[in-house]
């Protein structure tokens, strides 16, 4: 490939921006410092000749995949001790390094250790007492041990009150005895479980003095430290009573339970995590973006006019239709898992003051916007793989990855629907007090004064689209609350009825995490825009009423059956729609350039800065073993005697 030649198109598109990207990345970074640090370390990791790879591990095998990740997490442990020690890696950045996108870039087929920090510290540091986070946290920081997060068995994940692996105190040796007795009580999914984990956090059903208290969290030893060899199975193992979490609930040593504040408080460990999956699919789906509309600004297909050239594909309007939203969600979710993450710091900090007012609240909206962001993450990226057409398909894209790793989300930490559905309850309660003249919550608010009114009259500005959110919203609530309530008077049993009017429930949660998010997001750019030259205060303005229009006019539907609208307005706002895709194309590739995401991080021959599209692809696919001989032994083997038999 020619060095240092920059794509024509690319050069274009850059001159074409009304803003500076740098802008942009100082913004999203936090400052120009924050940027230089974050480039800085990245570039530490980046370097690292035993980081990059020499050849593609889509070569690798299911076993040499697992050795090479486990190498490259030790070396990426030891890198990050080392910026540790020079005092320029906190907690935050452990999350990017080995969660983030870095993190992804570097271990591309998953991370051994993402459970030890995702999971197994921050339930030690959760539902820890201060002694037991005084003997554990500094051995896992350390890396003596190395933990997992142990709760899904092969019979129950979602169901957790369900889980069938137990834990019962015998005060005589002052040791519980823990046991899994049955096949579906396999603890099953745990990632690092199998060999790399030599302790785990198994939550199992507690059990004292013959009395069953739900579910807690144990810590138990699975390996061996020195040889790693496997404990004894799950059966009968005894750990001492140090050993159980007990922060929150506790068994004192003569068997006797003492209840925590609030049983719910098990289940921070997931509202984390939750929390922190927002930001992470914000993340990957602007790496997404940034390929597919890199790869469009560079490709050419058939015509507009057939009397001028090949087109970039970009210049498609249905092209634009498919990347512009793209790059408009990531803004959104990432405003909103900013919000989410201020308000889980707040929450906590009320917890470990024994205040759990806002535990509710954390968790319906925890729970609603991790399975939206998932779920539009993965449909996201899912469309900017089928925007590069047959090259998104290549596995070098890095987009099928990358999907693969977001559609995950959909289901782990709480499968999306009953997260949904986890929402739907609260908003089903918000509902009554609404009904009740009871107070609201902040975040259910606009409940009481959407109730007094069908609608306003149509104009152009994103106030009005939230409104109509809102409208739908509410509808959606009332409605499945009607019916439930309506079935409940038919004498249905209140558990059938929630379940028979669970579609309109889920459908209820869902619109009303939009009306959330959409809110969410312009209030964040309304914030910035006077800080902001006025050009890119412009171009965020502009991305942020796009992701309204467009999320407005995927409910047409909804807008009919709950708002006061007109067809006329729904034509306003498809002519609106069109001129935001219009406004935005001149600086989509400046957008993308302004998430500053490294190369190496992109990974993707059809998203490089260069923009060298196919030179980058033909060297990718000339790494696979399969090219390196003219004729494959399979060749001789099978279809020569074939080609003879036939002749
Ligand atoms: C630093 C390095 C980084 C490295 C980075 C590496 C990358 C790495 C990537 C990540 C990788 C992750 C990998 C996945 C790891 C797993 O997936 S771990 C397993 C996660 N499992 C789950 O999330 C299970 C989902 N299920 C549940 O959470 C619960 O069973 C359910 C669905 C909430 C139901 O629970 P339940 O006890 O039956 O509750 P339910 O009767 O429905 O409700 C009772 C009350 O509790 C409330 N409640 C329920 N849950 C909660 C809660 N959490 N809080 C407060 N209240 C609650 C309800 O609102 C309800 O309130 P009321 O209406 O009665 O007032
Ligand atoms: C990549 C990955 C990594 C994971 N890592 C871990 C880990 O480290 N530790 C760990 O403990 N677990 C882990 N898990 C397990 C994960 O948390 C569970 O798979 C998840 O919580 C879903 O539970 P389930 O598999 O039992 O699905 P199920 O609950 O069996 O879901 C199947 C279907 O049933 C529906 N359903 C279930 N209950 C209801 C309901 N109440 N109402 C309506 N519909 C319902 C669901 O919507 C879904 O459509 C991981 C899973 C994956 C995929």
């Amino acid at each position: 490939m020619p060095a240092n030649t920059m794509n024509e198109d690319l050069k274009r598109e850059r001159q074409r921006c009304s803003f500076d990207p740098k802008e942009l990345t100082y913004l999203l970074d936090g400052g120009e410092e924050k940027t230089e640090e974050r480039r800085q370390r990245e570039k530490f990791f980046l370097d690292d000749p035993e980081l990059s790879e020499t050849a593609p591990s889509d070569y690798l095998s299911h076993k040499e995949k697992y050795e090479h990740a486990v190498k490259k997490a030790c070396i990426v442990f030891k890198k990050v001790q080392q910026l540790q020690a020079q005092g320029k890696a906190g907690m935050q950045n452990f999350r990017e390094v080995l969660g983030g996108q870095l993190g992804s870039a570097i271990l591309r087929d998953g991370n051994p250790l993402g459970l030890h920090y995702v999971m197994f510290i921050p339930t030690i540091m959760g539902q820890g007492t201060i002694e037991q986070q005084a003997e554990w946290i500094s051995k896992a920081w350390n890396l003596e041990i190395i933990g997992t997060y142990a709760q899904t068995e092969l019979g129950h994940g979602t169901f957790i009150r369900g889980l069938e692996t137990t834990a019962t105190y015998d005060p005589a040796t002052e040791e519980f005895v823990l046991n899994s007795p049955t096949l579906t009580s396999y603890k099953w999914w745990p990632g690092g479980l199998g060999h790399t984990a030599n302790y785990a956090v198994v939550v199992a059903q507690l059990y004292s003095q013959g009395i069953c208290h739900g579910i807690h969290p144990f810590i138990v030893q699975l390996r061996d430290e020195e040889t790693h060899l496997p404990m004894p199975g799950f059966e009968n193992v005894r750990i001492p009573w140090n050993y159980m979490l007990m922060k929150n609930g506790k068994v004192l040593k003569d068997g006797s339970y003492v209840k925590s504040p609030s049983s719910k408080l098990t289940y921070g460990t997931m509202i984390f995590v939750r929390v922190v999956i927002v930001q992470d699919a914000a993340n990957y789906l602007r790496k997404a973006v940034t390929i597919a509309t890199r790869y469009s600004a560079v490709r050419h297909q058939s015509h507009i006019k057939e009397s001028a050239p090949e087109p970039q594909i970009l210049d498609f309007v249905t092209q634009q239709h498919k990347l512009f939203p793209q790059l408009a969600t990531y803004f959104a979710l990432h405003y909103s898992g900013a919000w989410l993450w201020d308000m889980y710091n707040n929450v906590t900090s009320e917890l470990e003051s024994g205040e759990l007012d806002r535990l509710p609240e954390l968790h319906a909206l925890a729970c609603c916007l991790k399975a939206v962001s998932a779920a539009d993450a993965a449909q996201g990226i899912e469309t900017c793989r089928l925007a590069c057409g047959g090259h998104g398909y290549m596995s070098c894209s890095s987009l099928p990855i990358t999907y693969g790793l977001v559609t995950a989300m959909v289901t782990y930490e709480g499968e999306n629907t009953v997260l949904l559905l986890q929402t739907a309850r609260y908003l089903m309660k918000a509902w009554q007090n609404c009904l009740d003249g009871q107070p609201l919550t902040p975040s259910v608010q606009y409940l009481n004064s959407v109730r007094r009114s069908f609608g306003g009259v149509y104009h152009k500005s994103v106030p009005w689209i939230i409104a109509s959110m809102q409208r739908i919203a509410a509808g959606k609530i009332e409605t499945a609350h009607r019916h439930m309530n309506d079935k409940i008077k038919r004498g249905v049993n209140s558990e059938d009825a929630w379940n028979e009017t669970s579609i309109e429930l889920v459908a209820a949660s869902e619109a009303h995490c939009k009306a959330f998010i959409v809110e969410t997001y312009y209030n964040s750019v309304q914030q910035i825009v006077p800080s902001v030259s006025q050009q890119l205060g412009k171009a965020l303005t502009e991305l942020c009423e796009l992701y309204a229009v467009n999320t407005l006019l995927k409910n047409i539907g909804d807008l009919l059956r709950y708002s006061n609208v007109t067809t006329g307005d729904l034509e306003n706002l498809q002519r609106w729609l069109e001129e935001l895709l219009a406004a935005i194309r001149p600086n989509a590739v400046g957008i993308v350039d302004g998430f500053d995401i490294n190369d190496a991080i992109i990974a993707s021959p059809l998203g490089a800065y260069d923009g060298n599209v196919y030179e980058r692809l033909f060297a990718e696919v000339s790494k696979s073993p399969l090219n390196a001989k003219p004729v494959n032994e399979s060749f001789h083997k099978y279809l020569k005697p074939l080609l003879k038999s036939k002749m």
